[in-house]
């Protein structure tokens, strides 16, 4: 596997996997990999004949330095369990590298970017499509796959590569659970025991409105099963609940008509989690 920091090196190394023809598949990630990442790793492989997996901690998608500041990292496990899946090059560059002194371009989804969670991370998803932008010209990848759990991230960057005319094809690969439900994260480390057994509650609200929204109902009632759902745990806040329609994120009420994505975030012992689930009537 071979280890890239510099700007240099990674397009050397994909260079010679284009003058070879073969199909490059990127992963892009923040590091401290779980079993998530990992199937966006293999399905990277399934889409592509070479592999990249990028790691690097964007400090322009942290609205918040302390997040930033406490953002898990341990890069030797996350190398060792990218070797043993077979990935074909990393990038890891520093922080100056990407963002060398005098930076100020910035490519943002402007409509999409600020509503929803990106109204309660204000300027987050700008950092994201900006150093997804310079990522995808450095390592210009054929395909790139990215987790649907981030689901408004994804509809931005479908979103960004459709505007921009980018060629490069975007996979969403579905959400990959703990035994409980809890969607699986880097942040979940952060949770103290009692937090991290009472986090179930977000994957379980999303259950109990998909239960109610196949039987037909409305988005009020939706949301009121979620509030309901939340409140009932007293370790956690509901900080947002959009109820939109799937992948336009178009703003919806009255009865469920068509598929329809929940997006929650919630606060468990200071640590913000989001799911995600899209339902049908
Ligand atoms: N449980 C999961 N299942 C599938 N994909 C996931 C999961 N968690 C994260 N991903 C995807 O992995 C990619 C990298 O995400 P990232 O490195 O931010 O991990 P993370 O676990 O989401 O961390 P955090 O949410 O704490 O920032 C993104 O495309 C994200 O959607
Ligand atoms: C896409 C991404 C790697 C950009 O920093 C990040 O937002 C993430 O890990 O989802
Ligand atoms: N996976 C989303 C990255 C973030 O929360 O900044």
């Amino acid at each position: 596997m071979k280890i890239c920091t510099t700007i240099a090196e990674i397009r050397a190394e994909v260079a010679s996997y284009k003058s070879a023809d073969q199909v490059v598949a990127l992963v892009p990630t923040m590091g401290y990999l779980h079993e998530g990442h990992m199937t966006l790793v293999r399905r990277a492989r399934a889409e592509g004949d070479k592999v990249v997996v990028w790691i690097f901690v964007n400090p322009t998608q942290f609205e918040n330095p302390d997040d930033l500041a406490k953002y898990p990292r341990d890069t030797d496990r996350d190398l060792a369990l990218l070797r043993a899946e077979g990935v074909d090059a990393v990038f890891l560059p520093d922080v100056t590298e990407i963002y060398p002194e005098g930076s100020e371009t910035i490519v943002e989804t402007t409509k999409l970017a600020n509503m929803l969670h990106g109204a309660v991370r204000p300027g987050h998803f700008r950092g994201v499509t900006t150093v997804v932008t310079k990522f995808f010209n450095i390592i210009q990848p054929d395909v790139a796959i990215f987790g649907e759990k981030d689901y408004q991230q994804l509809q931005v960057i479908r979103r960004m590569v459709r505007d921009l005319h980018m060629p490069i094809r975007i996979v969403g690969q579905p959400t990959v659970r703990e035994e409980d439900g809890l969607a699986m994260s880097s942040r979940n480390v952060r949770l103290a025991p009692e937090d991290r057994q009472a986090a179930v509650v977000l994957s379980q609200s999303l259950k109990a409105a998909e239960t109610v929204a196949a039987t037909g109902t409305t988005v009020g009632d939706l949301r009121r099963i979620i509030a309901q759902t939340i409140a009932a745990e007293p370790r956690a806040k509901l900080v947002g609940c959009d109820i939109v329609a799937a992948e336009t994120l178009a703003e919806i009420s009255g009865p469920l008509t068509g598929t329809t994505a929940i997006m929650i975030s919630v606060e468990v012992g200071g640590v913000m989690l989001i799911d995600q689930r899209e339902v049908t009537p």
